[in-house]
């Protein structure tokens, strides 16, 4: 089946308006239907229904001005006297309504016959039949009367008889008239309706076709905001974390499928975060490892003189505050000797594991740092020299004992002090050298503590 939801906008767009064009084909369709049958209808009544109304209306008229015409006649036998005038009216009148009755017959069987008559024909049948029968019988009476008019022969009973044949052929033509009559008003009831509710259909129509197309547009418009909305809160997250270097949020990997334009946009737009936490990750390990090339010993993985110059410099503002430390100065003895009997490679194994012992004996927020060669230097923060003399004197043992398989036996010597308030670091620095110088010249492996 068609996906609508994950359809393109433009195919989301153009559904909703061929839902429209559909509604708006249907009531036009429907319209000129309706349009077409309603004017039958009114056609109906304009062309048949209005005219046999006027021609049998017609017709009624002629009989009642006939039958006074026969009675003015037979008055004016009964003193004797005979009108050849009225004869030849009435005959001219007969005639008239001859043709109107021929006229009003006409015009119904032609629109039966034309198929013009499309409510209730049957009805429109049996009037057809009543105005051929009263023709008949009218052409019959009429026939008779003239007959008795020219002759003047008119016994009573005569009389009686055509009365009585006048007064049922005026029954009969009010009838027909009634029944037209009413046929037209039924008719014309029927077309008023019909109008009605094709304004109601169509109104309801259009109405729904409004209601669908409003909710459709509303929902396309909902979801797409709702989505930019997604779309702009990412790239606002985005923007946050860059602006702040925190790490970037991943955006999850699920529906990372493009639907519609949007869907591409996000999903573009997931890529382009993706890789660039990627590369965000990527430039943290890098800077990583430059700091770690910039501040540690390559060999031993203690700190660099580079540190060293700048955790000295921080500790020596620190002091100003009160805050003291201690150093010591530790330098291998006779490490030429280890490079010469058992070669250069294995001078630095002895260095690597003398800067394990150290770097595990000493922790955080002290620090090892490895000056060059075979000389160490090991900053205790907040330290008094004591402190720092049993330290050191603790190492002292520790390398003295250290035994390491393959590994030549070696000691150290170290020269301790403690930084005095604002001294230099060269200042420092000569103390601390003078100890070591000192344990060196006393036969090496042993501290000297300068306070
Ligand atoms: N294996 C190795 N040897 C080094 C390294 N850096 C310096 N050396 C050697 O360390 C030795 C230092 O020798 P000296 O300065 O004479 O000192 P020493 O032999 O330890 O004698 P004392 O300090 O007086 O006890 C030299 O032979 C250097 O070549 C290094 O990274 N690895």
């Amino acid at each position: 089946m068609f996906d609508w939801i994950n359809a393109s906008l433009n195919r989301k767009i153009g559904s909703i308006l061929a839902v429209s064009l559909s509604f708006l084909l249907i009531v036009i369709g429907y319209s000129i239907y309706q349009v077409r049958a309603i004017n039958h209808e009114l056609r109906e009544i304009s062309h048949v229904d209005i005219p046999l109304n006027e021609v049998i209306t017609q017709v009624e008229m002629l009989q009642l001005q006939q039958h006074l015409s026969i009675e003015q006649f037979r008055l004016l036998l009964e003193k004797g006297h005979k009108s050849e005038n009225t004869v030849e009216s009435f005959l001219n009148r007969h005639q008239v309504i001859t043709n109107l009755l021929n006229r009003a017959t006409n015009l119904v069987s032609t629109s039966l016959n034309n198929d013009e008559i499309q409510f209730k024909p049957d009805q429109y049948q049996l009037i057809l039949t009543e105005i051929y029968d009263f023709s008949d019988v009218n052409q019959e009476f009429e026939k008779q009367l003239e007959t008795l008019l020219i002759n003047g022969n008119l016994p009573a009973e005569t009389w009686q008889r055509l009365e009585l044949t006048a007064a049922s052929l005026d029954k009969n033509i009010v009838n027909i008239l009634g029944q037209i009559s009413r046929l037209t008003q039924e008719s014309a009831q029927y077309t008023e309706e019909h109008q009605r509710s094709f304004m109601l259909i169509e109104t309801s129509l259009g109405i729904c076709a409004f209601i669908l197309s409003s909710l459709l547009a509303a929902y396309v418009l909902h979801v797409m905001r709702s989505r930019i909305h997604h779309i702009h809160q990412q790239v606002e997250q985005l923007h946050t974390s860059l602006e702040h270097g925190e790490p970037i949020v991943r955006p999850d990997n699920k529906g990372l499928s493009s639907s519609d334009e949007l869907g591409e946009l996000e999903l573009d737009l997931k890529r382009m975060i993706m890789r660039l936490s990627d590369e965000m990750d990527t430039r943290k390990e890098v800077e990583q490892q430059l700091l770690t090339l910039a501040t540690k010993d390559k060999l031993t993985n203690t700190y660099n003189r580079h540190k060293w110059s700048e955790q000295i410099q921080l500790l020596i503002n620190l002091s100003e505050q009160g805050n003291t430390f201690s150093l010591i100065s530790l330098d291998v003895d006779h490490f030429k000797k280890v490079n010469d009997t058992y070669g250069h490679q294995m001078g630095d194994k002895v260095l690597q594991e003398l800067a394990n012992l150290l770097q595990k004996d000493i922790t955080k927020p002290d620090m090892v740092f490895r000056m060059g060669g075979e000389e160490f230097l090991i900053l205790l923060t907040r330290q008094s020299v004591d402190a720092a003399s049993k330290i050191a004197e603790r190492l002292r043992h520790e390398i003295e004992v250290l035994q390491i398989e393959g590994l030549p036996k070696f000691t150290a010597s170290m020269g301790v002090t403690e930084y005095h308030f604002d001294e230099t670091e060269d200042q420092l620095m000569t103390r601390a050298d003078e100890a070591l110088y000192h344990s060196k010249e006393n036969g090496r492996n042993r501290i000297t503590v300068v306070a």
